[in-house]
């Protein structure tokens, strides 16, 4: 059947799925926050380990296995491998900064 009652409904179960995909999304925001929170705790206890210690801010042979581990999880997650390597390269580049801050 159509017609506008019809087309209501249909926009009404739209704008209830879409609130429910919009709460799922804050749901996994926050996640992604509170577990980026609790990445930069642990970087940053080892950037100051690294200072301590007089190891250099980066490890290219660690980010290797962190990429090539990434991808795989990424295929697993049917999330992109490239968008996961990007994301991961760019928090890296974010730690080492703060690693080079310790050294200073
Ligand atoms: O594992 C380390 O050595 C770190 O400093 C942490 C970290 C990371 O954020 O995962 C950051 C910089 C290194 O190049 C490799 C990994």
């Amino acid at each position: 059947m159509s017609g506008p009652g019809n087309s209501t409904d249909a926009a009404e179960r739209a704008a209830a799925l879409l609130k429910e995909h919009r709460e799922s999304i804050d749901r996994l925001d926050a996640i992604l926050v509170y577990t980026l929170g609790e990445r930069f705790k642990h970087t940053q206890a080892v950037g100051r380990l690294k200072a301590e210690h007089d190891l250099p801010p980066a490890d290219p042979a660690r980010e290797a296995a962190q990429i090539a581990r990434l991808t795989e999880l990424a295929e697993a997650a049917d999330l992109d491998p490239e968008f996961a390597k990007k994301f991961l390269g760019f928090i890296i580049r974010e730690v080492i900064k703060h690693h080079e801050m310790h050294k200073s």
